[in-house]
């Protein structure tokens, strides 16, 4: 017999496996303008992210935002851009490739975007075409958020929704209390801390409108009022975005052994006129060199990857606001990247769920 009749087709040579998709936010495809405004078209008429009315939102982000926005942000992405792109697709790209390399032949890994490429939708196709019923979905997001996680959820049901088989998903939701994502940060810290006797420490998270959290507020105002009932997390609050931010902080303090009082959560990154979760990390900025804290090691642990929020936003920006407002001394702590220990928490989240 011929050796190509005892080969299985390609399609069935793939049955069985699990399908593992590694989803970020999205990127524009270069940082020209045109491409920024179509990347913050697709991003922000999301009904998650600007949660609206559809026509009141189209008015906002075809008349206001991408126009006005878009060419501001074309600059940023221009500094943030290198040689292998937008870094938070390059970091994608190893963690797609180094994931797949770790789980071998059992796992098909694919990297997608929520918004522009590659695509949830491509992503899942080539489940679809290998025959894979079991399909395990990760967010590139340790919190969770409705703005974020909850959208790629929500992606991935509308398009399975239509296929005659609905495969077998599995959504991760949050990983903030997984210990090699403590530890990450806490080793990319030490080499700062080892150096530099810092007089604080902030801890700047992505911000989010004020109204979202109370959307998702189970207990409808009883405990989240927005203040200190984020000072823990439980039953209660565990999808909320702003106290899962803080016992990310509490989670790293402990684990670096900073002191209570040296150190502050603030968010950043506030769009539009309406109340966002508080502190304010532009605020804090300006404030900490008035009461004598001149020298300041900030983290970032909303981004498991560097991206135009961290590099640019906390490491250019605010330090040169702090500096202006008579800072001495602003570094800023590397996200998770292309570390090894990324890897190795990526593989713990499908291997506890297969
Ligand atoms: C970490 C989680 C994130 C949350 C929560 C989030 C909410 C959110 N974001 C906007 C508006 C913008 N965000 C932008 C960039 C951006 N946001 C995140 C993550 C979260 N956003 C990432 C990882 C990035 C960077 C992407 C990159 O390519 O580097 C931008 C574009 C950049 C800019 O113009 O400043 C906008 C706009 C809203 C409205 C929102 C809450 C609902
Ligand atoms: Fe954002
Ligand atoms: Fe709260």
């Amino acid at each position: 017999m011929e050796a190509s009749v005892l080969q299985k087709p390609a399609a069935t040579k793939q049955l069985g496996k699990t399908g593992v998709l590694l989803v970020n936010l999205g990127t524009p495809d270069s940082p020209s303008v045109p491409d920024v405004r179509k990347y913050l078209r697709e991003f922000l008429m999301d009904g998650r992210v600007i949660d609206i009315p559809l026509i009141p939102r189209t008015l906002l982000v075809n008349g206001i935002i991408a126009p006005f926005r878009a060419p501001k942000s074309a600059k940023t992405y221009q500094e943030v851009w290198t040689e292998n792109g937008s870094p938070l697709k390059y970091y994608g790209e190893v963690a797609e490739r180094e994931l797949q390399r770790v789980l071998g032949d059992e796992f098909v890994v694919k990297l997608a975007m929520r918004y522009q490429s590659p695509s949830i939708q491509s992503g899942l196709e080539i489940f679809q075409k290998q025959g894979l019923t079991k399909i395990i979905v990760i967010p590139f997001f340790p919190q969770y958020a409705s703005a974020t996680t909850g959208s790629i959820h929500d992606k991935v049901m509308e398009i399975v929704r239509e296929w005659q088989i609905i495969p077998d998903l599995t959504f991760v939701s949050s990983f903030l209390d997984h210990p090699k994502f403590i530890e990450g940060f806490v080793r990319n810290a030490q080499k700062f801390i080892q150096q530099t006797d810092y007089d604080h420490f902030v801890f700047s998270y992505h911000g989010l409108p004020e109204r979202q959290i109370r959307k998702g507020d189970v207990t409808k105002g009883q405990v989240c009022k927005l203040g200190s009932c984020c000072d823990s997390l439980n039953a209660m609050n565990q999808y909320c975005y702003r106290a899962q931010c803080f016992e990310t902080t509490r989670r790293l303090v402990k684990q670096l052994g900073i002191p209570e009082g040296q150190y502050t959560t603030c968010f950043q990154s506030r769009l539009g006129k309406d109340p966002w979760i508080q502190p304010y990390t532009e605020d804090l900025v300006k404030e900490l060199p008035k009461k004598g804290m001149k020298r300041v090691l900030a983290f970032s642990p909303a981004f498991v990857a560097d991206c135009l929020e961290t590099t640019i936003e906390v490491g250019e920006e605010y330090k040169e606001l702090f500096e202006e407002h008579g800072g001495e001394q602003w570094d800023l702590v590397e996200s998770l990247n292309d570390s090894p220990l990324w890897i190795e928490l990526l593989a713990d989240l499908v291997k506890s769920r297969v």
